[in-house]
């Protein structure tokens, strides 16, 4: 188990220091610091109201903090638009389905491509994709309202991955899945790490998500209260009964 202080001498792929971000009415992030190497599969969790999807806006730049800094391979991103930030190679999945429900799926994950302009990179990158994620193809030319809702979190990855990201951003991707699917989408996202992609994701199925990930991070209260492998994370004792519903130690589930 690490603290947040501890230094690494290695740069780590995003870093925040110190970051005090809210929306006006009080700071919600008080001082959050951690690291993300490269590779690999990182999951936020804690409770409701915590400031994790707050966290992840601040990383995106939807939400400007007003002190500390945000570094994306040792440069700062507090002075990047949304739209930089994506160019950078940091891409996030949303909370919410947010595929255009009345494109075709081929047209949605199309238009996660639309900060390019090269025709012929646009068509790689879509076959290429298409061969990880066959419903791609297989439901290509239905509306994107027409799928469930585990097969539009596959093909909100797939479109994700358009820009070809260094890390992408998961906003609680099991919301709203039954078990067998999110079986299914968690596989997808190990998958997604183990070509190479840095995955850092937010679940409130803290269970779940600690077990998929190679790193955990409790933030509580805007504040990072522990961080370490997923397994420690999972097994810490006050952690297993704060949020994972009582201890977890020796759980083959
Ligand atoms: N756009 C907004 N404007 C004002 N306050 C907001 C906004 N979005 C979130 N908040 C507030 O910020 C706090 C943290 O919310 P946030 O969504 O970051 O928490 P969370 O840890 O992701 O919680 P949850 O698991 O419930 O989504 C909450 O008190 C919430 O009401």
């Amino acid at each position: 188990m690490t603290s947040p202080e501890r230094s690494v001498q290695t740069q780590p792929l995003l870093e925040l220091r110190g970051v005090v971000a809210g929306y006006g009415g009080g700071d919600i992030l008080k001082g959050v610091n951690f690291r993300v190497e490269g590779g690999g599969i990182t999951c936020i969790v804690g409770p409701n109201g915590a400031g994790k999807s707050t966290l992840l806006k601040a990383i995106s730049g939807l939400v400007k903090p007003r002190e500390g800094d945000i570094l994306f391979e040792g440069r700062s991103l507090l002075n990047s638009t949304p739209r930089q930030i994506l160019q950078a190679g940091i891409v996030q999945v949303p909370q919410n389905h947010s595929l255009f429900k009345k494109m075709t799926v081929r047209e949605n994950v199309e238009f996660g491509a639309f900060l390019l302009k090269d025709r012929d990179l646009i068509r790689r990158r879509f076959d290429e994709i298409a061969e990880q994620f066959p419903i791609v193809i297989e439901r290509g030319k239905e509306k994107a309202g027409s799928l469930s809702g585990g097969q539009q979190r596959l093909v909100e990855f797939a479109r994700c991955l358009m820009l070809d990201p260094r890390i992408v951003i998961l906003d609680e991707p099991s919301m709203g899945l039954d078990p067998v699917t999110l079986k299914r989408v968690f596989l997808t996202v190990h998958q997604m790490s183990a070509s190479g992609r840095t995955v850092l994701l937010v679940e409130q199925n803290a269970k779940a998500g600690l077990r998929l990930a190679d790193h955990g991070i409790v933030l509580e209260n805007g504040l990072v209260r522990l961080t370490g492998t997923g397994r420690q994370v999972l097994e810490h004792p006050e952690i297993g009964a704060l949020y994972l519903g009582g201890a977890v130690v020796g759980s083959g589930q």
